[in-house]
């Protein structure tokens, strides 16, 4: 049995986590390798392809130091099959009353999407201290939550959605920001190609995006 995590400790895993869309099951445990071996431990599978729930299953176990998740969960459904798939926490593209009950329910750390100050303040409303931010760069980027600081204190975020190992430092170095997502360190093509030793370079270039920021030092 894992050990629980809740949300900020999962953000706090690496500066980065991953988003991921395995398309084939054998591309699972190679993949979550690769991740782990660059440094990134938190990994967003989404629930987006039909592989996607084995694909968290076979990555927990081929992959002992990730901690799994599920992303894309949009009904309760979603939320009850990831956990019963091991999902270690889940992620919405948005706040829905009714996946965040199930989420409860579930046992399953949450961190859902929000886009406008009313959302977050509905999420810290039920206690939610940390949001994804998304899609980041279409709703704004960086200034958005420099702007949300002073109004939304006590509230930090994980912004995903455009953003790459350029400008995921600037992100990073803002107080409110613990953690970015982004798909740009599992590329469809190096997936595909199953060249892990690129997705493991990627990796490791924005597992290190930490330590170059002074704020996350
Ligand atoms: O569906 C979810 O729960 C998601 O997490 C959506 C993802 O965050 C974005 O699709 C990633 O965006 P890119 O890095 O721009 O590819």
């Amino acid at each position: 049995m894992s050990m629980p995590l809740s949300i900020a400790e999962v953000c706090r895993l690496a500066p980065v986590v991953p988003v991921l869309v395995v398309e084939e099951i054998a591309h699972a445990a190679p993949l979550a390798r690769a991740l782990v071996a660059g440094g990134l431990k938190a990994l967003e599978v989404t629930l987006r392809t039909p592989a996607a729930l084995e694909a968290i299953r076979i990555m927990a176990e081929a992959a002992p130091g990730a901690v799994v998740g599920a992303g894309t969960l949009r009904s309760p459904a979603d939320v009850r099959a990831a956990r019963e798939a091991g999902a270690r926490f889940g992620v919405s593209p948005g706040l829905s009353a009714r996946v965040l009950d199930a989420a409860e329910e579930a046992g399953l750390p949450m961190l859902p999407g929000v886009a406008t100050p009313s959302e977050a303040m509905a999420g810290a409303e039920r206690g939610l201290e940390i949001l994804k931010f998304f899609p980041a760069e279409a709703n704004g980027g960086v200034p958005v939550l420099e702007a949300w600081a002073s109004p939304l204190k006590g509230l930090s975020f994980c912004p995903t959605g455009g953003i790459g190992a350029a400008n995921a430092p600037d992100y990073l170095r803002l107080p409110n920001v613990l953690c970015v997502g982004g798909s740009w360190v599992a590329p469809r093509g190096l997936v595909a190609a199953g060249d892990w030793a690129a997705v493991t370079a990627l990796a490791r270039t924005a597992a290190g995006l930490g330590a170059v920021v002074p704020a996350r030092a």
